[in-house]
């Protein structure tokens, strides 16, 4: 063996390894390129405190506003710190990246560690909490049917009479006030939307939103909110978000988002089912049910869903059946209110009818209706924030590329498993970039040739707005939204005006949108306005 053999042979352990640690740091290298995320990179605004990052600065302003204002400074997609070092919040606003993970990547970005648990305790573990493609495809396909065009159709009387169960009862209220008092408009909005929900979907009569459940159910509504917009309440909300444990703790303002959900699931909901099941025991077992109570109690029986999911599912439907369009009903009527021209015009539009409209004379020939409903729910979406988790690591592409603080221009983001996403739909409604006069109520946006934006500056949800969520994941209930919000509201225009009180009114958020007096703090979520019975 000559002297070079001798030293190659001595020398190829030290080959072997260098080879062994090139190929391992380049893996390493590609699996940390494959991992990195953008998101560090992306523009941040520059005024984050050192405790609350800029959620504080979020919370403090009027729901949307200072991420708006971060838009117009720092482009449709950036990044924000979160409270007490929890990692970064990637802020999307970019209809491109908003249709990623709405329309084809919903399964692997769940509902985030604050909201999740915050949807148990509010509605429950139904229809909006669950996670995962195939337990969420099953709950959506076992409630689907009550939701349908036809099925709404079917039961377009019952819903017109469970409205005017309670027009009749504000105009008796009104009359014995001389025709003319303020109200505020929330008590009645509820009941009417209450009394809707209870009759379509339950077939269970809350006799004009005055009976005792209802009443349970509505000063629930008023008890659970009214914490949790306290600045305690957001203190606790901003822990939340860094120790999920306090979630199971017997804080106030976090348990009190359980009140309206309780009373639904160890009182009414009983009676409901009980008094079905002797309904569906006369007819001998035998009725198809086309109701939602119906079915899920004939899931139960069938061994399809567990008790508890029976009741998990109640709830669920009881509380999001009721509470965002008794606020968006409410904006609207505030909005009338302050908008007289608007009032009238809508007035003369529905009282081209004798009577009330048909179903499809609803979905079609009020076009001044419908523009007044889009424009609410533009200006006040129900639910004005949305809060997802990547599941897994994604690149998420966009319409308008970012570029990064160091110079690098992205037309797609990678983000990491973990990463937190808020897609903050009240600001997206109302960036003055997209939007004309975009603070202002002007349903006219909806029906002139050139009122709205050009489309691929909109998002791809109903109405190319948010309001109701968009893909496999939107709001299940849009259409009975949709319907019992017209029904309502054309029923109270012929019979009421309605006028400005003048009071302040406030926006806060307690996952869904709510209005304060701003001197009545203490009342919980109010919105006065002076109603007239017309002649
Ligand atoms: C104006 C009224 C309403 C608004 C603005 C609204 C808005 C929304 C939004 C934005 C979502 C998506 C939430 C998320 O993914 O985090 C949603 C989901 C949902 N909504 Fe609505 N909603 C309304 C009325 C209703 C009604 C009347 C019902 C039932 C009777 C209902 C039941 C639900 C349910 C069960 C979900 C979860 C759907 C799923 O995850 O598959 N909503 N809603």
């Amino acid at each position: 063996m000559s002297a070079f053999q001798d030293s190659a042979v001595g020398l190829a352990p030290y080959v072997g390894i260098a080879f062994l640690t090139l190929v391992l740091v380049t893996a390493g290298a590609k699996s940390l390129a494959f991992y990195k995320s953008d998101v560090g990179s992306l523009p941040e605004p520059d005024d984050s405190e050192w405790i609350w990052g800029h959620e504080r600065t979020v919370f403090m302003n009027d729901p949307g506003r200072a991420l708006r204002a971060w838009v117009s400074k720092l482009g449709l997609t950036f990044k924000i710190k979160a409270a007490f070092g929890a990692p970064d919040v990637l802020v999307l606003c970019d209809p491109t990246g908003i249709a990623h993970i709405l329309q084809k990547k919903i399964y692997d970005y769940h509902h985030s560690r604050i909201v999740r648990p915050r949807v148990a305790r509010l509605l429950g573990r139904g229809l909006g909490w669950v996670e995962g493609e195939d337990e969420h495809k099953r709950m959506r396909r076992l409630v689907s049917t009550p939701f349908t065009s036809s099925n709404l159709k079917q039961m377009s009387a019952d819903v017109e009479q469970a409205a005017s169960v309670v027009v009749n009862n504000l105009t008796n209220h009104v009359s014995e006030r001389d025709g003319s008092c303020p109200v505020n408009l929330l008590d009645w909005t509820g009941k009417a939307v209450l009394n809707v929900v209870g009759r379509v979907i339950f077939n269970h009569d809350f006799e004009g939103g005055e009976s005792v459940d209802a009443q349970k159910i509505l000063d629930g509504r008023r008890k659970g909110v009214s914490p949790i917009v306290q600045y305690a309440g957001f203190l606790t909300l901003m822990l939340l978000r860094r120790f999920p444990i306090l979630n199971d703790l017997p804080i106030g303002a976090i348990q009190a988002q359980s009140i309206t959900k309780n009373v639904v699931q160890t009182g009414v909901a009983k009676q409901m089912v009980k008094r079905q099941q002797q309904l569906l025991e006369a007819k001998g077992n035998k009725a198809e049910s086309a109701d939602l109570l119906g079915r899920l109690i004939d899931a139960e029986a069938a061994g399809q869903i567990s008790t508890e999911e029976l009741y998990e599912q109640i709830s669920t439907f009881v509380v999001s059946g009721h509470e965002t369009t008794t606020q968006s009903l409410a904006f609207t009527m505030w909005e009338l209110a302050r908008n007289p021209a608007a009032q009238e015009k809508l007035r003369e539009e529905v009282s081209q009818f004798s009577g009330i409209p048909s179903y499809d004379d609803f979905r079609t020939r009020l076009p001044y209706l419908d523009a007044v409903l889009r424009e609410t729910l533009r200006l006040y979406p129900g639910l004005p924030y949305m809060e997802r988790l990547a599941m897994k690591d994604d690149v998420i592409p966009l319409g308008t590329p970012v570029v990064t603080r160091d110079g690098r221009t992205l037309n797609e983001i990678s983000v990491r498993k973990g990463q937190t996403v808020m897609i903050p739909i009240i600001s997206i409604h109302r960036l003055d970039e997209v939007w004309r006069q975009a603070d202002k109520f002007i349903p006219e946006r909806w029906i002139d040739a050139d009122g709205l934006p050009p489309s691929e500056a909109l998002c791809a949800g109903w109405s190319n707005t948010l309001a109701f969520s968009d893909g496999p994941r939107n709001c299940i209930g849009s259409r009975l939204a949709i319907y019992q919000f017209k029904v309502i509201l054309a029923q109270i225009i012929t019979k009421f005006s309605f006028q400005d009180t003048g009071a302040k009114i406030s926006l806060k958020v307690a996952s869904s949108l709510q209005p304060w007096v701003v001197t009545e703090p203490e009342e919980g979520p109010q919105m006065p306005v002076l109603i007239k019975l017309l002649d």
